[in-house]
């Protein structure tokens, strides 16, 4: 069984709403935010009611058209103007997954290129384009998932997958990445027994990632994030698979805090640690994963997590969102053009392109 209510979904037409899943309550709650304005999406993406680098992305593209209904009765330059101030005001909202900025730069395009119509006709163009950003996410999310059950062609029925934070349905416009390869796996009966990690602060592991999985049917069990080595060293788990929030040309790749730390565990275990992501993932401006800002976020989310407080109060915190995984720990990327084994810049490049 699939996903009953989609992660996001426009409705109506250029004077539509963006409804949201809202993934803060899951899974005690399943709550839709129907977003009338640019405001509520940001900050539904701020506080992670949406999240997930492509589903991140997916939804700014279309905040930037309820951003363009303000201007829907002006002229073709205001609109224009407003779409510029709507993208930079979003791509504030959250600074790491690259996925961000990569969607507005396409809804700024569609903008700027505008001749010779009315607001109302770029409106419409600029919805398109939100939509296709959507659908194009789906299909790459199919295809990744094509590309790492192939790559785990070999291993046996019943094997363990690791993986850390959630890189489901849930934070794309599709069935996901890490989890779109294990829901393949699965498809092709193929049996993966799923290791998920609970992923601290936030918990989108325990609570987003087993949701998903059960929802499937899929064998999963529920760790903490300090029980992998544990697991690994038992011999339980023959592959990590995890999204990623921004890749560099290098191959160094930024995903959910503790990743790092995972495939520090899988290399020392002798496991092949793989990340799974679409090329729209890929930062080909920069060099290496220390260029990739990293969001820090509240304390409260560390020592309040969920009501209930956990450390005395004043204590001195600090809540690093993500790390970067260096690319010799990573054994490949999963993207929907095929696999990069071993990443390294020539290979990046010639996957993705270069930046000219
Ligand atoms: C396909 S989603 C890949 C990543 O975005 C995911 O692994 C992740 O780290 C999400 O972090 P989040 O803070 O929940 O947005």
């Amino acid at each position: 069984m699939t996903q009953q209510i989609p992660t996001l979904q426009w409705q109506g037409d250029i004077e539509g709403v963006l409804v949201l899943l809202d993934q803060k309550l899951l899974p005690a709650k399943t709550e839709l935010i129907v977003c009338n304005d640019v405001d509520q999406v940001w900050i539904a993406i701020q506080e992670l009611s949406v999240r997930g680098a492509p589903a991140i992305g997916i939804a700014a593209a279309y905040a930037v058209c309820l951003g363009a209904q303000v201007a829907l009765d002006t002229e073709l330059q205001p609109m224009q103007q407003r779409v510029g101030q709507v993208c930079d005001y979003l791509a504030e909202s959250r600074p790491t997954a690259v996925n961000l900025t990569w969607a507005l730069a396409r809804m700024r395009q569609v903008a700027d290129q505008a001749t010779d119509c009315g607001p109302r006709e770029l409106a419409q163009a600029l919805l398109s384009e939100a939509q296709a950003i959507h659908a194009e996410d789906a299909e790459m999310c199919k295809s990744i998932g094509r590309h790492g059950a192939d790559l785990l062609a070999e291993f046996p029925v019943g094997a363990g997958v690791l993986t850390h934070c959630n890189a489901g349905a849930l934070a794309t416009g599709g069935q996901g990445t890490a989890l779109s390869v294990i829901f393949e796996l699965a498809e092709r009966g193929k049996q993966p027994r799923v290791w998920v990690d609970e992923t601290r602060p936030l918990l989108q592991g325990a609570r987003l990632t087993t949701w998903e999985l059960m929802q499937r049917e899929i064998e999963c069990t529920l760790i903490c994030d300090s029980a992998a080595a544990h697991v690994m060293a038992a011999g339980q788990i023959q592959a990590v698979i995890t999204g990623a929030d921004r890749i560099a040309v290098n191959g160094d790749a930024a995903n959910k805090i503790g990743t790092y730390g995972v495939a520090l565990l899988a290399r020392s275990h002798g496991i092949p640690f793989y990340i799974a992501a679409p090329t729209s993932t890929f930062d080909m401006a920069i060099a290496t994963g220390n260029e990739i800002p990293i969001e820090q976020r509240s304390g409260q989310e560390v020592v309040q997590g969920f009501g209930s407080t956990t450390a005395p109060a004043g204590v001195a915190v600090y809540n690093p969102a993500f790390d970067v995984t260096p690319a010799e720990l990573i054994t490949g990327i999963i993207t929907e053009r095929g696999i990069v084994a071993t990443p390294t810049r020539d290979r990046i490049e010639a996957l993705v392109g270069r930046n000219e």
